[in-house]
């Protein structure tokens, strides 16, 4: 039988917790989600029929608060995935020190299929079938892969309806006209911009001699391929679900962005459309840009993209991983054999949630940032645990994975203890 994602996940908690002194009450308490829930969400389509869908969410772990992340539509979605994306974030978040706890949530379907009125109906089934399981100081749902602020902006209004009460900080990730932050939308890239420049300054590398390939056009990868190629790297490869394009020389990528808004996939840029104003290049698969000669390769789309299966054929000095999961933990442990640099995602990706967390705080206290206070309030915390992580790692002679698990593990462990043992005599009330 093959192994769960979620025990693939885990397995560095192994790795970690040789260096680090928690409890053993603790380490069980970090291996299991805390509550997992599996709804069925009837949705009347267009044509009048009812199709149900299975939807997930997962809190995996609040001891240092109310839980957080993101809802997925994609085909894949499974409760497996839904609770280790829910792990990833339990780290992530203590990661950047933020007062939060991790979950994550999804629904299996393929969103490109539904109408904007079919989908507008299933984001308000799953809140009205979740309802109970969120709230502003229990868990608090956010966008990830195939949902946007217009999705969450229904939900927010589906939770408010049920509250009879006007509630934006029960999801993050809202349009700017519902209580939204300014560069939440940018936010995932802009951290991990943050921390690539941190990390290449430290490796005394500079942009123009840098090139980067970027795995998934969405919110994470777009953007960065755009920062990157704005602060002069040279980003040769992008790609989406339907294929990858590669020119040696580097890619225009704000046309490139351009054409993608007009919504045609990445590959059909290489039929010489007259608007956009995009250098020669070639097509290629997702399987062959991961494989490129590039320093910096950049999944930002699925898990599992680089396994045993793959990893031999990876040629790049480092790997920023936007995307969660990216590397399998079999892969992961031959790259660090090759001496590839992997920056993990519970720091690379962090941005995302640290905003949210932003939104959250502003949605509390009714005042509102700018986007300068906001990204600087970003820059300062991605910086800050970059250099905690860098040194753990470098003291240890450690990867950076281990290292910000550990980082992690100290913040996790103390909460943990701190708490005592009151959570196990709860007669059954310990899932709040
Ligand atoms: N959004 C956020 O705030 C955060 C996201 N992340 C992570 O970043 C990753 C990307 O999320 P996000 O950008 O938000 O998602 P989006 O839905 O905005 O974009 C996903 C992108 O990935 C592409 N894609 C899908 N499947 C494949 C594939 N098999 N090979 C290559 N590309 C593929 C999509 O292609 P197409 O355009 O053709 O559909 C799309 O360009 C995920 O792992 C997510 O969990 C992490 C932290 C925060
Ligand atoms: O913004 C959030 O709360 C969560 C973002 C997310 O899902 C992630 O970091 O993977």
């Amino acid at each position: 039988m093959s192994k769960s994602l979620l025990s693939d996940a885990s397995q560095i908690l192994e790795k970690a917790l040789k260096y680090v002194s928690i409890s053993d009450d603790a380490t069980e308490h970090l291996k299991y989600p805390q509550a997992s829930l599996a709804v069925s969400i009837p949705v009347r389509m267009d044509d009048g029929s009812l199709k149900v869908f299975q939807g997930y969410r997962v809190r995996y772990d609040n001891t240092r608060g109310p839980t957080k992340g993101g809802i997925r539509y994609h085909p894949n979605v499974s409760m497996d995935e839904v609770q280790s994306l829910a792990f990833w974030m339990t780290f992530k978040c203590a990661v950047l020190n933020l007062p939060f706890g991790g979950a994550k949530g999804g629904i299996t379907l393929n969103p490109k299929a539904l109408s904007r009125m079919e989908l507008e109906r299933l984001s308000r089934g799953y809140i009205n079938a979740i309802a109970d399981f969120i709230g502003p100081d229990i868990d608090i749902p956010a966008p990830d892969v195939y949902t946007n602020p217009m999705i969450m902006g229904w939900m927010m209004d589906q939770y408010s309806i049920i509250q009879r009460k006007i509630t934006p900080a029960v999801v993050t990730g809202k349009p700017i006209s519902m209580g939204g932050s300014l560069g939440r939308d940018t936010a995932t890239a802009m951290g991990a911009f943050f921390v690539i420049e941190r990390i290449m300054s430290k490796l005394d590398r500079h942009p123009q001699e840098t090139t980067v390939a970027v795995q998934g056009f969405g919110n994470a990868g777009s953007v960065i391929a755009d920062l990157l190629s704005k602060a002069g790297y040279k980003v040769v490869a992008v790609s989406d679900s339907q294929g990858a394009i590669y020119a040696k020389q580097g890619l225009d990528i704000p046309s490139i962005r351009q054409y993608k808004l007009s919504s045609k996939g990445i590959k059909a840029v290489y039929c010489q459309d007259t608007v956009c104003n995009i250098v020669e290049h070639e097509s290629i698969t997702n399987e062959e840009l991961l494989a490129l000669d590039v320093d910096i390769l950049v999944p930002a789309a699925l898990e599992n993209q680089i396994t045993e299966a793959n990893v031999h054929n990876i040629k790049a000095k480092y790997i920023f991983e936007v995307a969660n999961g990216p590397i399998s933990s079999t892969a992961d442990e031959i790259l660090a054999e090759k001496g590839v640099l992997v920056v993990p995602d519970i720091l690379a990706n962090a941005g995302g949630v640290t905003v949210s967390y932003f939104e959250w705080v502003q949605n509390r206290s009714g005042l509102y940032w700018t986007l300068d206070e906001v990204n600087q309030k970003l820059h300062q915390k991605m910086v800050e645990e970059t250099e905690h992580i860098w040194k753990i790692a470098q003291d240890l002679s450690i990867s950076m994975r281990t290292a910000a698990y550990i980082h992690a593990l100290n913040r996790l462990g103390e909460a943990i203890n701190s708490k005592g043992t009151r959570d196990y005599y709860l007669n059954g009330k310990n899932n709040y």
